[in-house]
């Protein structure tokens, strides 16, 4: 080094003298300081804590917690219905305001903060599609297989899992008077979401119960990045850097071994094999999904990867958080056993032969559907994920703060508060009383303010899932398989413990 140093000062080249360098560096961090203060001031009006105005650390050190969504009921009681939680980040809790932003006219679009769900550095799944003409076109040959239109399929696919589960529990893991035997309730149920997501999905089940282990490390997978993703994910600039090369090359790859990369190779084995010219048609979503015109191999084992993580995580949550609050709660287990043996029980097709109870027969069971809406809830399934939208050029005023074109809202980031604020639940909110649902299926009390009551209650509990635009697409899977899977354990057992 001294040596081509000495070689450039003899050809002539001059180096700039200390004074110099530091001059440059200062007018560097001279920048940089009038950016973050910039940046700063943009969102100055919105109230929140002082440090989450300077930086990302203090939303980074809430999600390394896993705990942020349980602080919003007292920051919302600190500062308002809209906090700045990051520089360029805000959180809002007004119930309509959400509504708006996520509504089917509306110009929010989704942030590149969903592109941290991206499985594979190829492609994208609908899920992490940004771009609303793009989305639009995916959704024209997905939406018929999840809204049921193509196949009703979600029932046969449910029932296969379901019933390999409750196998699983008789044979390996159901205790007796002489004989106590544990289970690890919060596996198992993730067992059985997997399995049945495969067998709705494309027809083959992942073999979880069957084999009583994780078969695909889908849950490992799971365990270990999403935590960590969470804790990243609100750096949205690093994410666009990941997309980029060189650094594109780190991201997951369907020849990885272990990892998103491996599982998403687990989805490409069976597009190949499914778009074989030979390849027996199925009764299925992939089939719907080809036969609506998606044939791009790529394409189609996103679509297929990503309902492995959005069909199951989800699922497994929602049924472990229920059956936990049922355990705790024996006098509304007794109360379902009651209402589901009586509805049963005079129903032979159920009993004789022995089969799943059905979806239809789940809906009309009111008790069953209030308790799935009251653990829908109290543990709303994603409420830790932020789910960025950003406000639309021309900016957007929200609950009275003007927030600049770019800013980003944070749109289920407020699941938890909302279902325990007490001005609207009432000071019961944190108990699971599924009598507060009931009266919704009164069918015939349209108006009125029993109705009107009912009516808002379930647009709270539904932003679960998200809405308008952006509503989950599986809504409609998971509704099934809670009532049948929640149904089914309350016939069968006693309790769920023996
Ligand atoms: C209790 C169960 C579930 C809950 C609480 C849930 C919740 C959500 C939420 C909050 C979103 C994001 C909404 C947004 O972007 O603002 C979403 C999107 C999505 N969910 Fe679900 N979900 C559930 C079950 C399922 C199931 C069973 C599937 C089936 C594979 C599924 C597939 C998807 C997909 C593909 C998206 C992306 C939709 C889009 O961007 O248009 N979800 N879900």
């Amino acid at each position: 080094m001294p040596l081509l140093l000495s070689r450039l000062s003899e050809n002539g080249v001059t180096w700039p003298s200390r004074g110099l360098v530091l001059y440059i560096i200062g007018l560097l961090l001279f920048a940089h300081s009038i950016q973050r203060v910039r940046r700063w001031y943009r969102l100055s009006h919105v109230p929140g804590p002082l440090i989450a105005g300077w930086t990302n650390m203090w939303l980074t050190k809430g999600y390394i917690s896993g705990r942020f969504f349980m602080e919003l009921p007292a920051l919302v009681e600190k500062y308002g219905p809209v906090i700045r939680i990051a520089p360029n980040q805000v959180v809002c809790v007004d119930v309509d305001t959400l509504y708006r932003i996520s509504g089917v006219r509306s110009l929010y679009r989704k942030s590149e903060w969903y592109t941290i769900a991206r499985i594979s550095r190829d492609g994208d799944h609908i899920f992490t599609i940004i771009d609303p003409e793009e989305r639009k076109e995916r959704k024209k040959f997905i939406m018929p297989a999840y809204a049921g239109r193509d196949i009703d399929h979600f029932e046969e696919g449910t029932d296969r899992a379901l019933t390999d589960w409750m196998e699983l529990i008789d044979t390996k893991y159901l205790s007796s008077a002489k004989l106590a035997r544990f289970m690890n309730f919060e596996e198992k149920v993730h067992f059985y979401a997997l399995d049945a997501i495969g067998e709705i999905a494309y027809s083959e089940s992942f073999g979880c119960v069957k084999e009583d282990r994780d078969t695909k490390g889908v849950m490992a997978v799971n365990d270990v990045t999403v935590p960590l993703l969470m804790a990243i994910s609100n750096y949205v600039a690093f994410w666009k850097m990941m997309r980029m090369w060189p650094f594109y090359y780190l991201l997951p790859h369907d020849g990885d071994n272990s990892g998103f990369g491996a599982i998403v190779g687990h989805a490409s084995t069976i597009v190949r094999k499914r778009l074989q010219p030979k390849a027996v048609p199925k009764h299925d979503m992939l089939q719907s999904f080809i036969e609506q015109g998606l044939r791009d191999e790529e394409a189609l084992k996103q679509e297929v990867g990503i309902q492995f993580f959005a069909g199951s995580d989800t699922v497994s949550s929602l049924l472990y958080t229920t059956f936990l609050l049922l355990l705790t709660h024996p006098s509304v287990y007794a109360r379902l056993q009651s209402e589901i043996d009586t509805a049963l029980a005079s129903d032979p097709s159920t009993t004789n032969p022995p089969r799943i109870i059905t979806d239809a027969q789940a809906r009309s069971i009111p008790y069953l559907q209030a308790i799935i809406r009251e653990g829908l809830r109290l543990f709303p399934p994603l409420c830790a994920p932020p789910i960025y939208k950003e406000v639309p050029a021309g900016g957007d005023d929200v609950c009275g703060y003007a927030l600049p074109a770019g800013t980003l809202v944070a749109t289920a980031l407020q699941q938890w508060h909302g279902a325990r604020d007490k001005s609207f639940w009432g000071e019961d909110a944190d108990a699971f009383r599924p009598e507060r649902w009931l009266g919704a299926a009164a069918a015939d009390e349209k108006e009125g303010p029993r109705a009107r009551r009912v009516w808002e209650m379930t647009r709270r509990m539904e932003l679960a899932f998200g809405c308008g635009q952006y509503v989950c697409v599986g809504k409609a899977i998971a509704m099934v398989e809670a009532g049948k899977v929640l149904g089914e354990v309350s016939f069968g057992f006693t309790s769920p413990l023996h």
